[in-house]
């Protein structure tokens, strides 16, 4: 067994975003958002990540935290065994730098158009990244270089391209720069930040197949996020990564993509795929689930924080707080996966006795549930 350190690892990491009142919220009290909650994580070499969940789970969050742009307010992130964090302060005595690492963890977002600078041209763009990693390369070696990704990325002519600026390419080639730009930095991990959401659908699949034969050819894992379970499925699949079920910042489920589409454990995953037409799998009637008001992340709800949603609750679950069960390869944090856990005998939970936590009732049209 290799006893290198995974790429990235992520120990029971706690995001709390302290959320001050509005200029025109006279008397208004600071409130702390919970956005990622006891989050257990590992990323290995040419891995595979998609994080799923309804808006406002805490995807984002957590993957920024993954990747080191967001400092978490508990916990540790770990890259190849050294906590960033300690790095960025000057507390770690590793050989590597606070540089090195940022190099190494590249992000592309929903909307490459807001990441590219609009008054340079593409070459100039993809030069970037070259200066900072490759310095030594001559001029005309990094046009090269630019060129032949630009080409290995669908772009051609690639002379014609890098002359054009932001605003006279289509999204999908926008996006296509943004990978690139990404890329050109030799990163170990790509966190695509609903990266392909923005695409026409038929452009969708086609960006994730190039984003598979980048991940082969320069050795780079992916964090993938995602508001479609199909997507995430489809990304994670063909990669044998995994998907981790995000509900209200803690992870509710993380498994191999075919294990949680085929045998979604926790009642939360069985709900997302209900609500994934693409999946084919989509029975009739109601959703699985009590209600669909989001509880509000300021006030989670007690114990599992599924309970006040989730058909299968019982009283045990407004009380204690699930820990994780491993069934097969998948991480389920719900009682129900011990056979000998006083969930059993616990009194089922009737909408009458639920306890009122507070709603986020803007359940935007992408959790999939409003239709
Ligand atoms: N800088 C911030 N300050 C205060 N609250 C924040 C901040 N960033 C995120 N949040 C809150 O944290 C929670 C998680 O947000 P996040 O953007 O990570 O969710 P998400 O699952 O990525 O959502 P979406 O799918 O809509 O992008 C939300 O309640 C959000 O409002």
């Amino acid at each position: 067994m290799s006893s290198e350190p995974p790429l990235l690892e992520l120990e029971n990491v706690e995001v709390h975003f302290e959320d001050k009142p509005g200029l025109l919220d006279f008397g208004g009290e600071t409130k702390t958002v919970r956005a990622v909650d006891g989050v257990n994580l590992t990323l290995e070499e040419r891995d595979v990540l998609s994080l799923v969940g309804e808006s406002g789970c805490g995807k984002t969050t957590l993957g920024k935290t993954a990747i080191g742009l967001q400092r978490p307010t508990g916990g540790s992130v770990k890259f190849r065994g050294h906590d960033i964090w300690e790095v960025r302060d000057g507390k770690s005595d590793a050989d590597i730098t606070w540089k090195d690492i940022r190099t190494s963890l590249q992000i592309i977002h929903q909307d490459p158009g807001a990441s590219l600078n609009p008054n340079r041209r593409i070459l100039s763009i993809l030069s970037e990244p070259l200066n900072q990693v490759n310095a030594e390369l001559s001029r005309s070696e990094k046009r090269e270089r630019i060129y032949a990704l630009l080409e290995r990325v669908g772009m051609n002519p690639a002379a014609d391209f890098a002359e054009r600026y932001p605003h006279q390419l289509s999204g999908g080639e926008k996006q296509r720069v943004a990978l690139s730009r990404a890329l050109l930095m030799n990163p170990d991990v790509i966190l695509a930040d609903e990266a392909i959401s923005a695409l026409d659908v038929s452009l969708r699949v086609e960006m994730m197949d190039l984003m598979h034969e980048l991940q082969n050819e320069f050795n780079t894992s992916f964090v993938f996020i995602s508001h479609d379970l199909s997507n995430a499925r489809y990304f994670t699949a063909h990669a044998g990564g995994k998907i981790g079920v995000m509900y209200l910042g803690e992870l509710a489920e993380i498994g191999p993509a075919e294990d949680m589409i085929g045998d979604p454990r926790h009642p939360y995953t069985n709900v997302l795929r209900w609500a994934t037409p693409d999946l084919s799998l989509r029975e009739t009637g109601d959703p699985p689930m009590r209600k669909i008001d989001i509880p509000d992340p300021v006030n989670p709800p007690s114990g599992c924080r599924f309970h006040t949603r989730c058909p299968e609750a019982r009283e045990v679950c407004q009380e204690e707080t699930p820990p994780d069960y491993q069934a097969g390869e998948q991480r389920v944090a719900c009682f129900r996966e011990d056979e000998d856990h006083s969930y059993w005998n616990s009194p089922e939970l009737s909408d009458g006795n639920l306890a009122d936590t507070g709603t986020n009732t803007d359940v935007g049209e992408e959790s999939g549930f409003s239709d």
